[in-house]
């Protein structure tokens, strides 16, 4: 017999022996209230939303249709702009693939960022070698770009720009009110990655110009495996489906509507917009206290802007410390180091690199995402943790010993083998 509902969500992240869950940017803990909306979906309401002829479809319909308001409504679109989808990944396919595709008559030419995330930059990449072209813009250090940056590298066939509204590392938050303006402007079709951005910044799609705006359920309390695309009604923006089959979702998402998902992710979006307001400020503290309490510690750089910048994201660097090393060290509570996210690979973080951060300095990062289930013991346990191990690491370093003694270590010259 399964444990309780609560107990086995949340109290698990609170058992003594779990680690403190620090990784809501990786994921998020589905919230208990959403999980119990999904269930009468997975039982005895399991009708297939397309069947037309009985009740165990039209209930399952309803469902849909109740979610994708729900979804709407806390980016202020309408609901007939809302394609379902099976997570971000699959939206920025949709988006960049299904747009290219379908203007690529008007010219061949994309415009991104260096520090997207890799659903958008490898889409990308794969449409270079079908005979696109494609301009990655280099974020300024504090991983924003700027729009004079962008409207210098708009070209006359630039038909689609690209830009994340929040960034999965280091938190920032993109001009994409402005970087709207200027697309509508140049007549350039806009699509934003907002898999990090639902229920952390205010998004207000009939006010924004924005054409193709991706979402996902599992960074906002959701399940996993469910997404959505924004795709603007007017102007009307066409897409070259992806999936070919069913003629589900005006026929640009074919395949049968997961149900308990998209429920789940309606209810999920639901609560962000009633509960964001007051869930911003408490998590700012957390957020700031944790960055105060660790700037105590010497020689720690903290990545991205702080002013723009979502509430819950602490991305540090600490110098004379390797990343990995210190990840091993603070099994206590779960956290990404700056490149985990992407790949199992050591390398540094692409990001942190894009932001013109050493390779030691990106090695040494650590992403803190916090979110609704943490608290201030939790908090104030990962900072004195974190000075704990840190100095222990030190100890053992003789870069940091030739720090303490005043050697510049940039001068020196390493033997060669
Ligand atoms: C910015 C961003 N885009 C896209 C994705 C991919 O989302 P999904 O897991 O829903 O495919 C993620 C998740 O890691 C993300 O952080
Ligand atoms: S946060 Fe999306 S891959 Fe790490």
């Amino acid at each position: 017999m399964n444990a309780p509902l609560e107990k086995s969500l949340i109290d698990t992240l609170k058992a003594p022996h779990f680690p403190i869950y620090m990784d809501y940017s990786a994921t998020t803990p589905i919230d208990p209230r959403v999980a119990d909306k999904m269930i009468p979906y997975l039982r005895e309401q399991f009708g297939n939303p397309a069947s037309r002829s009985h009740m165990y479809g039209w209930s399952a319909e309803k469902a849909v249709e109740d979610a994708r308001e729900q979804v709407a409504k806390l980016v202020n679109a309408d609901s007939r702009e809302i394609i379902w989808t099976s997570g971000a990944t699959e939206g920025n396919n949709l988006a960049i693939k299904g747009a290219a595709n379908f203007y690529k008559t008007k010219g061949k030419h994309i415009i991104t960022v260096k520090t997207e995330h890799k659903a958008v930059l490898d889409v990308v990449r794969e449409l270079e070698r079908q005979g696109f072209e494609a301009t990655y813009l280099q974020p300024q250090d504090n991983g924003l770009i700027t729009i004079e940056q962008l409207e210098a590298a708009i070209r006359p066939d630039t038909i689609l720009i690209s830009v994340m509204l929040v960034n999965n590392e280091i938190g920032v938050i993109q001009p994409i009110e402005e970087i709207g303006e200027l697309c509508r402007q140049k007549g350039i079709i806009f699509h934003c990655d907002a898999a990090q951005a639902t229920g952390k910044v205010v998004i207000d799609l009939e006010k924004w110009k924005v054409d193709l705006m991706t979402f996902t359920a599992h960074k906002t309390y959701g399940p996993k495996g469910v997404g959505a695309l924004y795709v603007r009604r007017k102007p009307r923006v066409r897409l070259e489906a992806q999936m070919h089959g069913g003629g589900h979702e005006r026929g640009l998402r074919s395949g049968t509507l997961p149900t308990h998902q998209i429920v789940g992710m309606g209810a999920a979006f639901e609560i962000a917009r009633e509960e964001m307001d007051e869930e911003i400020v408490r998590i700012k503290a957390l957020r700031d206290r944790l960055a105060t309490g660790l700037q105590t510690i010497e020689e720690v750089y903290v990545n991205g802007d702080m002013a723009h910048r979502v509430p819950h994201n602490l991305n540090v660097s600490f110098n004379y410390v390797e990343g990995e090393s210190l990840i091993m060290a603070i099994k206590d509570i779960a956290v990404s180091s700056g490149s985990a996210c992407t790949s199992a690979s050591l390398e540094p973080s692409y990001v942190l690199r894009a932001l013109g951060r050493s390779d030691e300095l990106a090695h040494s990062s650590i992403r803190f995402t916090i979110g609704r289930f943490t608290t201030e013991e939790d908090i104030d346990f990962t900072i004195e943790l974190i000075k704990t191990k840190v100095a222990k690491l030190r100890e053992l370093s003789p870069l940091w010993d030739m720090y303490k003694d005043g050697i510049d270590i940039s001068t020196i010259q390493w033997a060669a083998h």
